[in-house]
């Protein structure tokens, strides 16, 4: 079985619901299977994410796709406290090979979330991850998929706490990308 895990914080819900299309998405593709993880404040103390069990359970995942909301222009300090924590695992290249994929949201159309989605890119580059976007040109998804129209990861917006469907089934479609891609480079970390 191909796993593919999803590590997201979520303060009021928006990425959270973002982090349950994703999983969907990923449960779509035969033979994988969604492993949500979700980041919680309490596990921060003086700063460090404590949280080891949850860091120790993605060694098992094929493919894992980062959330976080976009705060002030980056990943909510609650994200880069768990990213910090997993230091020990980069000097070892432990998650080297697997496929990476993120996704934020953010109050604005255009409030800086392709800074969050950078971030991401560049955490699963230092740990060796092989990082896959979104193939779908904003603008030309028959389906309107992808309407904020980003490629490096899955940009979402939210004014109201609500998501938007299509934010909904962009998720579920880079869910499902990931999945193939985890399990298509399964055995070759
Ligand atoms: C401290 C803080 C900073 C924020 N900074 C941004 C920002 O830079 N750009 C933006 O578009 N939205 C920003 N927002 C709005 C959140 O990204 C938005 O409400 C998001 O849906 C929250 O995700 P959550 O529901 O998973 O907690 C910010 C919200 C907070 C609380």
């Amino acid at each position: 079985m191909t796993k593919v895990a999803i590590v997201f914080h979520s303060a009021s819900g928006t990425t959270g619901l973002l982090a349950q299309a994703v999983a969907e998405g990923v449960e779509s593709v035969t033979g994988v299977k969604a492993m949500p993880l979700e980041i919680f404040g309490k596990d921060i103390v003086e700063g460090r994410y404590q949280n080891s069990e949850l860091i120790a359970q993605l060694s098992s995942a094929q493919g894992v796709v980062f959330g976080s909301p976009t705060y002030m222009g980056s990943v909510s300090a609650q994200f880069k406290a768990f990213v910090d924590a997993t230091g020990d695992l980069w000097a070892k290249q432990a998650w080297a090979g697997k496929v990476a994929s993120g996704f934020t949201i953010g109050s604005n159309y255009s409030g800086d979330q392709l800074s969050t989605i950078q971030f991401l890119q560049v955490f699963a580059s230092q740990h060796g991850m092989l990082w896959a976007g979104i193939n779908l040109a904003g603008g030309y998804s028959p389906k309107g998929l992808n309407r904020l129209g980003a490629q490096s990861g899955l940009i979402a917006q939210s004014g109201d706490g609500e998501l938007h469907q299509l934010d909904c089934d962009t998720a579920q479609y880079l869910g499902a990308r990931v999945a193939r891609l985890a399990r298509l480079y399964k055995g070759e970390m």
